[in-house]
């Protein structure tokens, strides 16, 4: 007779914690769910059950099941989890972030990304305006007199260089226009990482009892109107018979507009426009953010990547993105900085396509699928003192974060993998180099502690919980 033990493996889900009835394992998500996952595989394993409502999820957490998932049945975890929050303006037929991978429109996306924005050519073409942003960056920093708010320069500069990249141009409508642009994307990614129980029980998604796909039709509609905008605009000037083309992703893509190989709609433009927006500024700038953080805790390594930068660029104030190359230090720290703050530390969740197996174990139809980022790049099997920041680490392997190195995939891996590498690794070794070769750091006496606590906040990017003040001093 059958009874549960006699169940062969294969049919068995993978090993997770004990469950309450109805909400499930809802509330052992807590506030920092990377967090309490990676403390849960330590008794479970790498590759975990949780019942999230009537949802079903597995968090994998460790390089082996991570290569399983996002590589070796690539296939089966390739489409994204969306959750009903951004199911909303059109976003499920247009949003890179959201087609599935087997959609026409999701392949011809993603090729418009890498053969036509994030390619080397297209980089090297606008440069110059990122360029023109950080000069920007460090007139303001050698203006400040007393202590700043890195966070807040650097999330200000990251995006004023998205924005460069994409439209030529700081948002057009002066600094009250440009806060509105930043309110729109810091509340979309805030809201967007909240629990939301319409996704746990869909039977109540209809009331959207937290009222969080109205608070996502508000900032994510603000951020479509205000592309449109630009895109109307620049259509405009381009009737002009004196028109100058510029260097900027939008008229690359109006370029691709329909009747062209690629045949994309305005549509199309608009949500890729407000995607690359939202994918890239605030993970750029929180790493950014990040990076100065444990370069003011760790001054010893200020001073080596200090030195190597005089010894490379001199007297120049500025890096060229081709001088990245030549860095190897400011190299070792940025990997070290994705490693020690993933800014998406469960990078963004997959659904499982099909019913599979997994290390032996039943894998259902649709399944969430969570890979926790922060606990394998914490793990101290595969991280010697992994608690330390040690750019040093790097030095001597041969491990980047484009990947095919499992145990450092803060962009993810596979399919999905981010598209925006080569330019969110040009802004922010660029940015890093910028603010330590100009200026030396002091921090207000008094507050050291709690400007450089490592404290985050859960959101779609993690972020640095109190802001970083410090003083900079023009060398
Ligand atoms: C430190 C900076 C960044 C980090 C850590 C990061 C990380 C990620 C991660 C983890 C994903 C999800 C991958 C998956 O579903 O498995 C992703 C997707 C994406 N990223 Fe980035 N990203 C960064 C910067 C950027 C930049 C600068 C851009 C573009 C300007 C960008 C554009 C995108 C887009 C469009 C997607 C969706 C891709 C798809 O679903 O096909 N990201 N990124």
């Amino acid at each position: 007779a059958y009874s549960w033990w006699s169940e062969p493996r294969r049919r068995r889900l993978p090993p997770g914690p004990p469950r309450l009835p109805i909400i499930g394992n809802i509330l052992q998500l807590g506030p920092n769910p990377h967090k309490s996952f990676a403390h849960l595989a330590k008794t479970y394993g790498p590759l975990m059950s949780l019942h999230l409502g009537n949802q079903f999820a597995v968090v994998v957490s460790s390089p082996e099941m991570a290569t399983e998932v996002l590589q070796k049945q690539g296939l089966v975890f390739a489409n994204p989890f969306n959750p009903v929050a951004k199911r909303v303006l059109g976003q499920d037929e247009n949003s890179v972030g959201m087609l599935p991978s087997s959609s026409a429109a999701w392949k011809k996306l993603r090729r418009v990304a890498r053969e036509k924005l994030f390619s080397f050519q297209a980089l090297q073409a606008s440069q110059a305006l990122r360029h023109e942003r950080l000069r920007r960056l460090i007139d303001r920093v050698g203006e400040c007199r007393g202590a700043m708010n890195v966070g807040e320069a650097t999330f200000t500069t990251m995006s004023n260089i998205m924005l460069a990249t994409l439209f030529s141009a700081d948002y057009g409508g002066g600094a009250a226009a440009s806060k509105v642009l930043r309110e729109h994307v810091n509340s979309y990614t805030r809201y967007i990482g909240l629990p939301n129980i319409s996704d746990f029980f869909p039977i109540f998604a209809p009331f959207d009892p937290q009222g969080i796909k109205k608070k996502m039709i508000h900032h994510l509609g603000g951020l479509l109107e205000i592309v449109n905008g630009m895109i109307e605009q620049r259509l405009r000037a381009r009737k002009d018979s004196n028109y100058q083309k510029k260097n900027d992703f939008l008229e690359t893509l109006l370029d691709l507009i329909q009747g062209h190989e690629y045949d994309l709609s305005i549509e199309e433009i608009k949500h890729l426009c407000v995607d690359l927006i939202i994918a890239g500024s605030d993970t750029s700038a929180a790493t950014t953010e990040w990076a100065m953080v444990e370069l003011l805790l760790h001054p010893d390594k200020l001073a080596k990547l200090k030195a190597e930068l005089k010894s490379v660029i001199g007297d120049q104030t500025m890096l060229e993105e081709s001088d990245i190359s030549r860095l190897p230090y400011l190299q070792a720290t940025i990997k070290e900085v994705l490693r020690y703050h993933p800014v998406a530390p469960l990078l963004a969740p997959h659904a499982a396509e099909e019913e599979t197996q997994v290390n032996g174990y039943l894998i259902p139809k649709n399944t969430k699928m969570f890979v926790n980022v922060w606990a394998i790049t914490r793990d101290p099997a595969i991280w010697k003192d992994p608690e330390r920041f040690e750019p040093e680490r790097f030095l001597d392997k041969d491990i980047d974060f484009s990947g095919q190195h499992f145990e450092l995939i803060p962009f993810s891996s596979g399919r999905r993998i981010c598209p925006g590498i080569p330019l969110a690794s040009r802004m922010l070794h660029c940015m890093v180099a910028a603010l330590c070769h100009n200026f030396d750091w002091e921090l207000e006496r008094g507050n050291e502690c709690k400007r450089l606590q490592r404290e985050d906040v859960f959101g779609l990017a993690l972020q640095k919980k109190t802001p970083l003040w410090a003083i900079p001093i023009k060398v």
